[in-house]
């Protein structure tokens, strides 16, 4: 059994009186892809901003590569979000002034040094090699969320998360975007973790994790791509 990249136990994040995630239990094996799935306030978001570093717990524990997160500074959770994980939107943010090139560059002027030849080869890598100078207006939903993955695997991340990459795409687009990630890992073996209310995106990996109302209620196995 591969060693866990995520463990977390007794996971809590309340807001106020609301308790959006109540005590949880999850392991996930380095490598995996795993889908997280619920209806409309369940707790999905909460649970994939604490696993990025974006948020910080109420309660429990959080350990992502044997880092506990709760223990982190702000700049230790910085360098995490920087070295250690890729994030995709729903919405693409990216900056609409600037070409695709520049958006991947923007990134790794966060990350590192800038290096037009290593963001356009990512560019290349999601099959945007011709659309290296156009903006994000002059592209297609498929292509932006494209140039967001790019961006999010710059730096090599081990854990790749997605909160419903693909809601805003037609099938076409959505099952060329999935592709696109499956070949990514198949490279990098980095693991998943994927938000979406799509059955049909949730076949693309090995186990399903279903919420509801702040809690894990049950989990299934998939198909996995
Ligand atoms: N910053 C916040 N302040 C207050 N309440 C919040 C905040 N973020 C989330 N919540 C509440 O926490 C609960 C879980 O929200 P969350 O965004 O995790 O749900 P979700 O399953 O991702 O929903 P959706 O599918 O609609 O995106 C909801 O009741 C939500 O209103």
């Amino acid at each position: 059994m591969a060693a866990a990249i995520i463990e977390t136990s007794g996971l809590t994040r309340s807001y106020g009186d609301i308790c959006a995630l109540k005590p949880l239990d999850l392991s996930v094996p380095e490598g995996e892809w795993l889908t997280v799935m619920g209806h409309s306030g369940s707790g999905k978001s909460t649970l994939l901003n604490l696993l990025g570093g974006l948020d910080r717990p109420s309660g429990g524990s959080i350990r992502v590569r044997g880092t506990d997160l709760a223990t982190l500074t702000e700049d230790g959770l910085a360098r995490f979000r920087r070295d250690s994980v890729g994030i995709i939107f729903q919405q693409h943010h990216l900056i609409p002034y600037l070409t695709a090139v520049e958006n991947v560059m923007m990134s790794q002027y966060f990350h590192s040094v800038p290096d037009e030849a290593e963001a356009r080869h990512a560019l290349e890598r999601v099959g945007l090699g011709h659309r290296l100078k156009n903006r994000p207006g002059e592209l297609s939903g498929g292509e932006q969320q494209r140039v967001c993955i790019a961006r999010a695997i710059i730096n090599s991340p081990r854990l790749l998360l997605g909160d419903e990459p693909t809601g805003n795409l037609d099938h076409k687009s959505t099952m060329m975007v999935m592709e696109l990630l499956r070949e990514l890992r198949d490279e990098e073996r980095f693991s998943i973790v994927m938000v979406t209310h799509n059955q049909e995106v949730a076949a693309w990996g090995e186990r399903t994790i279903h919420m509801d109302d702040g809690c894990l209620v049950r989990e299934e196995r998939t198909k996995g791509c």
